[in-house]
């Protein structure tokens, strides 16, 4: 029985070429059915459109140069790498030639390796002036309509919420520090105007209320959009999710439509981004969604926790960029239902974590031993606030000539979160917090809504917290592994055989949604006030993004700095302050050190007896890799540890605005 994708596919008549790069013609394509997959150059046409004649199509490796003008208030892009393309689009997305040759004959000549180059455009392809090809013309609704606005809350006129999302305080980062290395390296930009990313997106960056790129944005943007592969650190909250979606919707939107074949029951994303926990991919994909809203690019995820049934079907009717966790695609890789063979783009968020240990044999597997191209033949972005100098060595594997960009003082916090440490015995951490709790309310300094976060231990230890606050007055939820099947946080240790097993497993299906609902339903109450305090495990550690979040209680201190840099990055994102109180004791001895300078760092007010503690203190042992390492900041490009001195070619250092020699030195 044919899928959903392989009736649209042939009833589409979409030209496929093989992998070997020999293009076959298709001839006319009848309309779809709503139900069908569409490939995002032909979404969203106006009903009654014509019969869309010779699509180019290209293989995955292949690249179509438009040739076309542009019109004024776009900024051309080179993209020098395999794959990259400029596609010449007219007004309804679809390629055009110049010169009107073009009723039914064929658009593009495919050259030998798959190059095609479009002789032309009329109408501008990705104007951000009037007679954009991308919004505003009527017609296209038809189609949209179905989508469902992913701004429609936010839309809601709200006096609290309601003003520019400004972000970072991009005045206190004008001396940012920042640090690239690489070969030719692009320069960073200063607005959104001065990269071309199309007017659909810029106008889903209106929406989102983004005013001018963030640091990290600033340099990782037109980097990616130069295709080159970029290893990415930057601070907590200093918007990442934004660095690397724009650049993949922006290039599929460029790119000349890749015919994927007829009859495929498998979805065949473009783009593949991973994320270590389902809530993390879930946000990721909420966002993703957002900036590819009405762009016609189909966002999908897929997560462990979940039934596997829904996500099928949601792939069967085609995905362009697949959000995943790498438990859960594994197991769709292994059933056949995803291939990676159109891959062009790979993020990984939280790259560090994902390439941990226990973790990296499924990351190798997923990206080097399924049928994803190579590197070099895709283009792979990987992201964190924090890079160890291992994990950095093993993360360039799945990379080629790639930059290496580092911006503020990376795998440290940021300054807007003030960090407090106090000297805390186990048996009076409850009071403590209890009193915490209390001046937070007495100080009246935040408004009701401001929420906390507590990070224990053990799941254990947060089921018995959460329970004791709920006791005392406190709304108060918990989350964490046992309440759903994360895939890395809680699995550490686990085969990827057996969380195969453990997500196969038909009797655990039940459990798998009421556990995730679980998390899920105790996350927003969290969000949205109504128990404005969560207890968590690491789980909650990294890349939720969380507003509202003024106190980040390390109730527990984790064993690995790094894990405290996430954890405390809970609060003061995106440019608003934010507190982190750190309860210490004897047992925090091995973090003590990185602890220290952490906070010097971030220049913070550090107490004397800790600082007594840190000169009586060993390093934090192996797990704590930045101090044990060498390198001052987790950010430096492993790749210069033999390199420094004269003659540097991976060094280039911006330096803020001061620019010049290296932020790092
Ligand atoms: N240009 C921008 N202007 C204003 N706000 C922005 C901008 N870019 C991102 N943001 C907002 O900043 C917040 C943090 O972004 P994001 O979650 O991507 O951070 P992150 O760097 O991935 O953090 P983490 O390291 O914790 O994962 C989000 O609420 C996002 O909407």
């Amino acid at each position: 029985m044919p899928s959903v994708w392989s009736e649209s596919s042939s009833e589409l008549g979409v030209e496929h070429v093989n992998a070997n790069n020999s293009a076959s013609v298709g001839a006319t394509i009848p309309p779809s059915r709503s139900s069908s997959y569409v490939p995002p150059h032909l979404r969203n046409r106006p009903q009654g459109a014509s019969t869309i004649n010779n699509i180019i199509a290209v293989s995955a490796e292949g690249s179509s140069l438009g040739a076309g003008t542009r019109d004024s208030g776009s900024t051309a892009s080179t993209v020098n790498r395999p794959g990259g393309a400029w596609a010449a689009r007219d007004s309804t997305g679809s390629a055009l030639p110049s010169g009107g040759a073009w009723g039914g004959a064929r658009v593009n000549t495919v050259q030998p390796g798959g190059r095609g180059v479009g002789v032309g455009v009329t109408g501008s392809g990705w104007s951000n002036g009037s007679g954009s090809a991308w919004s505003g013309r009527s017609g296209w609704n038809g189609a949209r309509e179905h989508e469902k606005n992913p701004f429609a809350a936010e839309e809601q006129p709200n006096p609290v919420f309601d003003q520019e999302n400004t972000g970072i305080n991009f005045d206190a980062y004008e001396d940012i520090p920042v640090e690239t290395s690489g070969e030719n390296v692009p320069p960073p930009v200063n607005t959104f105007a001065e990269i071309d990313l199309g007017e659909s997106l810029n106008e889903n960056i209106r929406r989102c209320k983004y005013v001018k790129p963030t640091p990290v944005q600033k340099y990782a943007i037109p980097i990616s959009l130069a295709g080159r592969d970029l290893m990415a650190c930057a601070q907590t909250g200093s918007g990442k999710t934004a660095a690397f979606c724009f650049p993949i919707i922006a290039g599929i939107l460029r790119s000349p439509p890749i015919g994927r074949p007829r009859g495929a029951r498998k979805a065949l994303p473009l783009a593949l981004i991973l994320s270590p926990t389902r809530e993390l991919s879930s946000q990721i994909h909420d966002e993703a969604k957002k900036f590819a809203y009405q762009t016609g690019i189909r966002v999908v995820v897929a997560y462990g926790g979940a039934p596997i049934h829904n996500q099928l079907r949601e792939l069967e009717r085609g995905v362009d960029i697949l959000v995943a966790t790498p438990g859960r695609l594994g197991d769709l890789l292994e059933r056949a239902r995803v291939s990676l063979s159109y891959i062009k783009y790979l993020a990984l968020d939280e790259a560090d974590r994902m390439l941990d240990m226990g973790f990296e044999p499924q990351i190798r597997r997923i990206v080097e031993q399924m049928d994803m191209p190579p590197a070099g033949q895709r283009q792979t972005m990987l992201f964190s606030a924090t890079f160890p100098r291992e994990i950095q060595r093993l993360a360039s594997d799945f990379l080629w000539n790639y930059i290496f960009l580092a911006v503020g003082r990376v795998g440290s916090s940021t300054d807007l979160i003030v960090q407090k440490v106090e000297f805390v015995q186990d048996a009076e951490k409850r009071s403590m917090l209890m009193d915490l709790i209390h001046a937070q309310k007495a100080t009246g300094s935040q408004s009701q809504q401001a929420l906390t976060l507590v990070f224990v231990e053990t799941k254990r230890g947060a089921d018995a917290l959460e329970d004791w606050l709920c006791r005392m007055g406190f709304p108060a939820t918990t989350i964490h592994g046992d309440r759903s099947q994360s895939e890395i946080g809680e699995f550490k240790s686990i085969r990827w055989s057996s969380i195969l097993l453990e997500l196969r497993c038909p009797l655990n299906s039940s459990h798998i949604s009421v556990v995730s609902q679980e998390r899920e339903h105790a996350l927003r109450s969290f969000r949205t006030g109504v128990t404005p305090i969560l207890v968590a495990t690491d789980v909650a550690a990294r890349g939720l993004d969380i507003p509202r979040v003024a106190h980040v209680v390390n109730f527990d201190l984790p064993s690995d700095i790094d894990d405290y840099v996430h954890r405390i990055g809970r609060t003061g994102r995106a440019g608003k302050t934010g507190l982190a109180t750190a309860f210490f004791n004897d047992k925090d001895l091995s973090l003590t050190r990185p602890l220290v300078e952490l906070m010097q760092e971030a220049n913070q007010e550090v107490p004397g007896w800790l600082v007594n503690y840190a000169s009586r203190a060993n390093y934090g042992g192996g797990r704590n890799r930045r101090s044990g390492g060498g390198a001052r900041f987790g950010g430096r490009d492993y790749r210069r540890e033999g390199a420094r001195g004269a003659g540097d070619r991976y060094s280039s250092a911006y330096g803020g605005s001061g620019g010049g020699s290296s932020a790092w030195d």
